[in-house]
């Protein structure tokens, strides 16, 4: 359950049959509206129209969508297919998907009946839901005393890309659970939030969340951040991921990449935090990972859920007001991947690695890994 009094997911029995109830974020923060899904159809358009987003949160939002869909009594593999391919980028995605149809596979296998088998996804969907919301919560302290190693001043500065708070989440999110918890310990002299093009996460979402959490905070054009790390006021950079790739490589919003080069240049911690469920050994290489590219109406419109659509400018998401020439091409990939060698440290729940190779990042994902040493296997870079 979200602090906002509507939750950002929740799973809702009507007498009309089961929905999945979202918090719409495309009309955040200008209003907490739920948008309803019936069906494996609403929920890949509320996917793609970023209602809900967020990598860890599509991993709980596919996972019961395809526990509706068993409760519905439909395809459940039909479903399981669209649900995993709504969004190609974020890994949680359609594991999370995979992991609830698995179960419902399962039961059946066992001999279970529909209703049994539908339950059983049900059930699945929702244990994925409580382990990502204690993921945040394990992220979130780990996070906290990282930086307490890695950052010589407090109250510090920390600048954070898109969002990645309690809206990407089945609880407190990822980087920004981390800034939740140095805010919470009274180390926090400011919260420098990253606008984010085009689709504006950082203005809308994550401002959102830094004003509910009295945070002190500025929102900032993404080109502006150079300026800061010029001026020495960044202690360190704090993004999420949508997927980590078997090298280490980090796929998140575009935009993080050159946050990685600017922390570089200046001597900036660049602090990756995600789920372990954000881990895909399968993608070998950060080449591998495949970018969304979404609609040229994203950037060459704008639009903001205080003002009305405009109306003859419609693109996928309801377009906007026009700012570029009318059919301007734009070129919008909705992420941008990070060399493992500009990460100083990736944090999951399992602990934290880096330096960040192929072989730290496998010893995440190790069944047999202990988050009994402090840092994991990794030791921090100075
Ligand atoms: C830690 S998951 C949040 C992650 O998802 C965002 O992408 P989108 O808003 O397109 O779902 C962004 O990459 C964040 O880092």
């Amino acid at each position: 359950m979200a602090d906002h009094g509507v939750p950002v997911v929740r799973w809702a029995d009507t007498p009309e049959g089961p929905v999945l109830a979202l918090l719409d974020q495309t009309r955040l923060p200008a209003e907490e509206t739920e948008l309803i899904c019936e069906d494996a159809q609403a929920l890949v358009a509320a996917i793609r129209a970023l209602s809900v987003r967020g990598a860890p949160l599509l991993g709980v939002a596919g996972g019961y969508g395809v526990a509706l869909g068993a409760v519905r009594g439909h395809d459940v593999a039909d479903v399981a297919d669209r649900l995993a391919s709504a969004r190609p980028t974020a890994v949680n995605l359609a594991a999370g998907v995979r992991r609830v149809e698995g179960a419902h596979r399962a039961a059946l296998d066992d001999g279970a009946g529909a209703e049994q088998a539908a339950a059983a996804a049900l059930a699945e969907a929702r244990a994925l839901h409580e382990e990502d919301a204690e993921a945040s919560e394990r992220m979130a302290q780990l996070g906290h005393e990282l930086l307490g190693d890695l950052v010589r001043r407090t109250p510090m500065r920390l600048l954070t890309h898109c969002n990645t708070g309690m809206l990407v989440s089945g609880g407190r999110g990822t980087a920004f659970a981390v800034v939740s918890q140095v805010h919470a310990a009274g180390e926090l002299q400011k919260l420098w939030v990253d606008e984010t093009r085009p689709l504006l996460q950082g203005a809308r979402l994550t401002a959102y969340e830094a004003t509910r959490e009295g945070m002190p905070f500025s929102v900032l054009a993404d080109g502006a951040a150079g300026s800061l790390f010029s001026a020495g006021e960044v202690d360190a950079v704090l993004i999420g991921a949508d997927r980590i790739a078997a090298d280490g490589s980090v796929a998140n919003k575009v935009g993080s990449y050159p946050l990685s080069v600017l922390a570089r240049h200046h001597g900036v911690p660049f602090v990756v935090v995600a789920p372990v469920t954000t881990v895909d050994l399968a993608t070998k290489r950060g080449a591998d990972i495949v970018v969304e590219q979404r609609p040229s109406e994203e950037v060459t419109h704008v639009s903001s859920p205080y003002a009305p659509y405009h109306p003859e400018a419609r693109g996928e998401r309801g377009g906007g007001i026009p700012v570029a020439p009318m059919g301007a091409d734009a070129y919008n990939p909705a992420f941008d991947v990070t060399p493992p060698e500009l990460v100083t440290a990736i944090v999951t729940e399992r602990g934290v690695i880096s330096p960040v190779t192929s072989e730290t990042v496998a010893g995440l994902c190790s069944p047999s890994r202990t988050t009994t040493s402090r840092w994991g296997n990794g030791m921090m870079k100075a």
